[in-house]
């Protein structure tokens, strides 16, 4: 028996997809089992670099969804709707799903889980975060005996792919955003990349799994990239950083805990810790829990081959179901979505960490002192306070902090602000 898939969306990933399943040889002998039984996309003009069958591809997404020959519908089109709408429909059919849309997952699972628990059938995203990284799965079941106390990712490739040629070669940044785009990283709308909502959705997602809770989407605090400059990446890098989009889910104080800290920022990750070597579009999941301790996820994040390796995967998992047994009425635990509660997520101002702060000031006497009681008076302790040089005719001063509680600095920043020799705070950053 072949098992008949719809494919949603014939872009970078579906075409990626629809290339391992019309090419299996040499491959897992169930890929052969396995055929494209209509593609849905949004235009019939666009040439294609898959050749499929006449009358396979169609603009009529409802008439891939309401095949009822075709078993699983694999939603590769991003974006809410018409996503959300079409898994729906697709549920409500009893068909499984496979999906690589974190931006619908994190904003929509709660629902999307809930209908295909009462249907009886499989949503899995295995390419939704990290790409072709195997994360996933593991979280679910490979590590499912820990008790997880952190997640910190690097989880978006665009961003890293920048930051990568900023700190290597010095680009600049709009350039190699074009670049990322052109390699088929980037969401349609790149914003979601280097404002770090991709990030956040698939921390939100990582969360969910490694904590056993659902998470609210505009729950996970976010920063994106712009804010970087060479003049940071320069200074990071001086004092032993590099500068790296880190996506972290972690119990309060980094243990086990139903308090969740759930954030995307910019961070200074020392030049020694596991996530400072991954480059390019690469990424990392760095996993931490009892009793397995430290274990690191790594690989390519994004892009057609490896993020249809993943969808590939999600859709053998499925037939290996459908054809082992084809009930589905009680679903594997380890493969569904089982979370109900809600993790509890501590507001940002609540969270300690240290802080890298660059100043612009007037070349006065006793700034560097005046900073330093400020910021005493509201216990922040200072780790080191370097004048790096002059910019124009300002001093450029550059502090780190040890650990501090957010909303403290934060309100020394604001007295600061206030104080006659301060020009501006031109960046202000967080260190792992
Ligand atoms: N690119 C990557 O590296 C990764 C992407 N993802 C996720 O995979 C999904 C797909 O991404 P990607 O392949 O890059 O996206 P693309 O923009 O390359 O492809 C989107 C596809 O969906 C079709 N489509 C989009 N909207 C509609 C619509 N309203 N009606 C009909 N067809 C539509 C497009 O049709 P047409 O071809 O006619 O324009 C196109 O074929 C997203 O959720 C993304 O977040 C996940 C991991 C990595
Ligand atoms: N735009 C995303 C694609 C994969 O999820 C990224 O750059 O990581
Ligand atoms: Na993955």
């Amino acid at each position: 028996m072949t098992v008949k898939i719809g494919l949603l969306g014939l872009g970078t990933v579906g075409t990626g997809t629809a290339h391992i399943l019309l090419d299996p040889t040499g491959r897992n002998p169930l890929l052969q089992e396995i055929s494209i039984g209509k593609v849905g996309v949004r235009s019939l003009d666009k040439s294609r670099q898959v050749q499929l069958a006449p009358g396979v591809i169609t603009t009529d997404l409802e008439a891939v969804v309401n095949d009822p020959e075709i078993a699983i519908i694999v939603e590769l089109l991003g974006g809410i709707e018409p996503a959300r709408s079409l898994i729906l429909q697709a549920i409500a059919q009893k068909k499984h799903v496979v999906t690589a849309n974190k931006a619908v997952i994190a904003r929509h699972g709660d629902e999307i889980y809930a209908a295909a628990n009462d249907a009886g059938v499989y949503v899995l995203l295995e390419a939704a975060v990290g790409g072709g990284i195997p994360i996933i799965k593991p979280l679910k079941q490979s590590l499912g005996a820990n008790r997880i106390s952190s997640i910190i990712g690097i989880v978006n490739g665009t961003t890293n792919y920048i930051l990568t040629k900023m700190t290597t070669a010095g680009a600049n940044f709009t350039e190699v955003l074009i670049e990322a785009q052109k390699l088929g990283y980037a969401e349609a709308d790149p914003t979601a990349d280097v404002d770090g909502l991709d990030a956040a959705d698939k921390i939100a997602i990582l969360a969910s799994l490694g904590f056993g809770g659902r998470v609210k989407r505009e729950d996970v605090y976010c920063e994106g990239i712009r804010q970087v400059s060479a003049a940071d990446i320069t200074y990071a890098d001086q004092l032993g950083f590099v500068i790296k989009l880190l996506a972290i889910a972690k119990g309060a104080d980094g243990e086990i805990s139903e308090q969740l800290q759930l954030r995307v920022h910019p961070t200074l990750v020392p030049k020694d810790h596991p996530l400072a070597n991954i480059n390019g579009v690469s990424n990392a999941v760095l996993v931490e829990g009892s009793p397995l301790g430290q274990v690191m996820f790594f690989g390519p994040g994004a892009g057609a081959g490896p993020t249809a390796s993943a969808v590939v995967s999600d859709i053998m998992n499925i037939v290996a179901i459908l054809k082992s047994s084809g009930l589905t009425e009680t679903l594997d635990p380890l493969l569904s979505c089982v979370h109900q509660h809600f993790c509890q997520i501590t507001p940002i101002e609540a969270i300690n960490t240290r802080f890298y702060a660059r100043f612009l000031t007037k070349d006065l006497p006793g700034v560097i002192g005046h900073l330093g009681t400020t910021f005493g008076n509201h216990e922040v302790s200072l780790e080191s306070v370097v004048q790096i040089g002059f910019q124009e005719k300002l001093a450029e001063i550059v502090v780190v902090t040890h650990q501090v509680c957010e909303g403290n600095f934060r309100t020394a920043l604001d007295e600061i602000r206030t104080l006659e020799a301060i020009d501006s705070i031109p960046s202000i950053l967080r260190v792992l």
